[in-house]
């Protein structure tokens, strides 16, 4: 495992962008303007990724840029936008956003590469190829050599493959949007009953994290993705900034990231992490959006000393989970959220099936720009797609 080509110097890298077609101009949109946030959130609300039968399309909003788009360490040359010149019209973007990987114990420092988009005018132009050259020669730039990026399709050699799964939270609207169907011997009431989750939270000392407990979170996180192969490792003010909420909180509460801590006899047993990703709904009369929650980061301290295979630390950690998972649907259906996304990633195959989450008909294909590895398991059976429950995943980080 290791760097496919040899290390360059970002002196050997062109200081001029890569060529664009005579019509456009890149331009470093300035995330910290209202104007280009909203140009931005523009942009991907009208041309961004909708599922197989366009019925859904990502609605990511403002705020939700300002935190996935300016984590600690973030560059506004890394925000590259393309504008027609005659117009100054934004018509592609692709983001680029710091973050240390660890593979298998050995640290990479990367970047995250994420928001390609192109105006749906504008495909077919080879654009998307002249975006991920110009973002690579500015990350280079910067001595970075190695990225993350995620993609539902196949492309050559994913590191690791998930699957989609879904737990649905308001099975009457996933109905009316289509994306839950009526089985043929079942009646909706029994489907709505057989998705009911409870009103309130069950777990003894649950409650909304604050940013004093970030230390504890911190070093609670840490003990615990420490046993999978390819995690994203945090400092302080990372952990402050995808947990906590960073600049996307008002008044100390985030809107798109929330998270929850288990404390215990004064100490932080347990914490997990959701977040708030709607979707447009395209064509319905009875919805234009629906509430899409996605599982985000977590740690528990159950099991955490023994061995990750040892049956009973298992047994004791699936129990946990699912209370605590258990919990979030909860508190995620008081946020409106009519259904709950996971991946077959992290340690979610251990509560999945008894939370009732249905493996969905999409995959999360996770790749590594520039750095050769052995391959990770996705948490699914890779002849069969289905959830593999016993081999736990060895992805540990997740992409929004
Ligand atoms: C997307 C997504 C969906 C849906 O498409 C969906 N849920 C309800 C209705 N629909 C249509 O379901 C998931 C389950 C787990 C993780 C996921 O996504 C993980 C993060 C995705 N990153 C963004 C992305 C962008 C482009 C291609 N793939 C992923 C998803």
């Amino acid at each position: 495992e290791g760097p496919i080509e040899r290390a360059k110097r970002p002196e050997d890298i062109p200081s001029q962008p890569f060529p664009l077609l005579s019509d456009f101009e890149w331009v470093d949109m300035d995330l910290t303007s209202q104007e280009d946030l909203t140009a931005v959130h523009e942009l991907l609300y009208e041309n961004y990724v909708e599922d197989q039968d366009a019925t859904f399309r990502f609605n990511y909003s403002t705020e939700f840029f300002n935190w996935a788009l300016k984590p600690p360490g973030w560059k506004k040359e890394w925000h590259v936008g393309v504008r027609v010149k005659a117009t100054g019209r934004l018509v592609a973007f692709i983001s680029a956003v710091p973050i240390t990987l660890e593979l298998r114990t050995r640290a990479i420092p990367s970047v995250e590469i994420n928001f390609l988009c192109i105006h749906k005018k504008l495909r077919t132009k080879r654009l998307a190829p002249v975006l991920i050259k110009e973002i690579t020669r500015r990350v280079n730039r910067h001595d970075i050599w190695q990225a993350l990026y995620t993609a539902g399709i196949v492309l050559p050699a994913p590191v690791a493959t998930c699957r989609y799964t879904h737990r649905p939270i308001n099975w009457a609207t996933l109905h009316d949007v289509k994306f839950s169907h009526l089985p043929p011997n079942k009646t909706k009431a029994q489907m709505v009953a057989h998705y009911a989750v409870p009103l309130t939270t069950s777990t003894v000392g649950l409650r909304r994290a604050v940013p004093a407990d970030a230390p504890a979170i911190h070093a609670l996180f840490d003990r615990y993705q420490a046993h999978f192969d390819l995690i994203q490792t945090f400092t302080r003010a990372e952990v402050d900034h995808w947990l906590m909420g960073g600049e996307s909180t008002v008044d100390g509460a985030s809107k798109v990231v929330h998270t929850y801590v288990v404390e215990t006899e004064g100490k932080i047993t347990d914490f997990f992490s959701f977040y708030l990703l709607p979707f447009t709904v395209l064509g319905n009369p009875q919805h234009d959006q629906l509430g899409v929650a996605y599982l985000f980061y977590y740690a528990s301290d159950t099991g955490l000393d023994a061995d990750r295979f040892d049956a009973h630390a298992t047994a004791a950690l699936a129990t946990r989970l699912t209370a605590l998972m258990g919990d979030a649907l909860v508190i995620a259906q008081q946020l409106g959220v009519d259904v709950f996304n996971a991946l077959t990633s992290q340690d979610n195959n251990l509560f999945m099936n008894e939370l009732k989450f249905g493996a969905g008909d999409g995959y999360l294909n996770f790749y590594l720009f520039n750095y050769k590895s052995f391959p990770i398991t996705g948490g699914i059976n890779p002849q069969t797609k289905e959830i593999d429950v016993a081999a736990r995943s060895g992805v540990g980080v997740v992409m929004l």
